[in-house]
């Protein structure tokens, strides 16, 4: 969007970037090759007499798009990014000389990992850039000593050029941007790391004693002013650290809107002279408020110390969460190594039943011996994951599938045969569906799971307490 910034050196490259530039490179040789020298230093004097017009324009434009202007005023347009545009300009379409190819490419690198650390969003840049081609191309139309076939090849290299540019800043901006992501990722893993009940006390005596103060302050002197909570000790917390470990985390957003709705409505209205009457109605909402947000810290927390151990809290099963990094590690290595593996989906058979007749806490004790039975049922080297309600999911590595459905009907056949204990001294049986479905080759996790998942159901279809493989 501000092609022209280049102040940085971009980071090293990663394994992959070298060969994408040397790609980048050879296609950029290839499209100044195809056009004759004339027409190039024909384009590059057009471009150098309206490179001004255009800056002007681009950035009137931008500076009017709500989008843009997030990242954009008129002192940083005046003071460095018009001439910066114009800079980008003139070596994007003056340099004739091959051999300032790779320059020119470092240049947009350049550009697209200060987007990156601007955090300019992808779409915005695709949008700078088709103003400009739009507008250059009007320009070379506007030539009228252009005959037919130099006015064709001329805007055939400006789009080529244009979007050569582009996609070099793009692909450096891609790589920035998942680098960020990582160390982001990394450090929030790391906040996640410290311990978490020890934060969780801490942040509800933070919150308890910003309302112990609040609550003294109506005594106060007058003239004097309320805490915000915003300025607490846990407010600082909720904005500067919150937000980032618990990163969309609905709960936060709600602690948020409360937090805000308690500095921007009750305290300003506490703040003024109100009669005991109206001070205890606000007081009342306040209470309410912060035992809201207990709560909401409760289960965040305790969402959260539930998935740092990894394990679903009822059946000790491996988290959801997991699976998909669990899945993507399969499938490289399946790639890599030719060892297939199998995703079986396990459901257990009319347990609304179970629940129905002997209640929601037996029905918790009919899936933890369950999951426990599936547990003994496969290799250490297996994944066992809670999937859903009643759901749970076995990858099991390193097989083929006459195997795999082998483990699955003896599973099946044992867990059919155990006498499921419950308390009292009596006793259930049950039974559990299979789908099954073998690595294909395809790169995306979900499928695998959709196979599985659509053999479940024809195994429920076709009567339950028993094992469908996919085709
Ligand atoms: N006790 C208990 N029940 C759960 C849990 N998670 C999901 N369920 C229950 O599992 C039942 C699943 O019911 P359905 O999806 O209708 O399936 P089903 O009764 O097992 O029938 P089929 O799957 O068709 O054989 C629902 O009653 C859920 O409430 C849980 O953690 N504990």
């Amino acid at each position: 969007m501000n092609p022209g910034e280049y102040s940085e050196d971009p980071p090293p490259a990663e394994t992959g970037e070298t060969e994408t530039c040397q790609a980048t490179e050879r296609q950029w040789q290839e499209v100044i090759a195809q056009i004759s020298t004339e027409v190039r230093i024909k384009v590059a004097d057009i471009v150098r007499q309206r490179a001004p017009e255009l800056s002007t324009r681009f950035y009137k434009v931008m500076l009017e798009d709500p989008e843009a202007t997030i990242f954009l005023n008129h002192a940083i347009v005046e003071n460095r990014l018009g001439q910066a545009l114009l800079r980008w300009l003139n070596m994007l379409f003056g340099t004739s000389d091959p051999s300032l190819v790779s320059a020119s490419i470092a240049q947009q690198r350049q550009v697209g990992t200060s987007h990156a650390r601007i955090k300019i969003p992808i779409n915005l840049v695709c949008r700078g850039a088709r103003y400009l081609k739009h507008w250059l191309s009007e320009y070379i139309a506007a030539d009228a000593s252009l005959d037919r076939d130099t006015l064709k090849s001329a805007l055939i290299y400006i789009h080529a050029l244009v979007d050569l540019a582009f996609e070099t800043m793009n692909s450096s901006f891609v790589s920035n941007a998942d680098r960020d992501a990582r160390t982001d990722e990394a450090y929030r893993l790391f906040s996640l790391s410290q311990d978490l009940a020890i934060e969780r006390e801490r942040q509800r005596a933070a919150l308890v004693e910003w309302n112990h103060l609040i609550m003294s302050s109506a005594f106060r002197r007058p003239g004097s002013r309320m805490p915000l909570i915003g300025h607490s000790e846990f407010g600082l917390w909720l904005v500067h650290k919150a937000q980032f470990m618990f990163d969309r985390s609905p709960e936060i957003r709600q602690i948020q809107s409360i937090t805000e709705r308690i500095d921007l409505q009750i305290v300003p209205q506490l703040d003024a002279h109100l009669d005991a009457e109206q001070i205890s109605a606000l007081f009342t909402q306040l209470d309410s408020d912060v035992s809201e947000i207990k709560f909401l810290l409760t289960t965040l927390f305790d969402r959260y110390l539930e998935v740092e151990n990894g394990r679903d809290a009822l059946t000790k099963l491996l988290n959801r969460r997991f699976l998909p990094s669990a899945l993507m590690r399969e499938i490289e290595l399946a790639k890599k190594t030719n060892h297939k593996f199998t995703v079986m989906l396990i459901d257990i058979d009319h347990f609304k039943r179970v629940n129905d007749s002997y209640g929601h806490d037996t029905g918790d004790t009919v899936l933890q011996q369950i999951a426990a039975l599936i547990m003994n049922s496969v290799r250490s080297g297996d994944f066992v994951f809670r999937y859903g309600g009643e759901e749970i999911l076995v990858i099991l590595v390193d097989v083929d599938s006459m195997t795999a459905l082998a483990v699955a009907e003896k599973m099946r056949t044992r867990i059919g045969q155990t006498n499921i204990l419950l308390s009292g001294g009596r006793s259930l049986n049950v039974t559990i569906s299979i789908g099954l479905a073998a690595y294909d080759g395809h790169p995306d996790y979900r499928r695998i799971i959709t196979r599985a998942d659509t053999a479940l159901y024809e195994a429920k279809n076709a009567g339950r307490n028993r094992s469908v493989f996919a085709d």
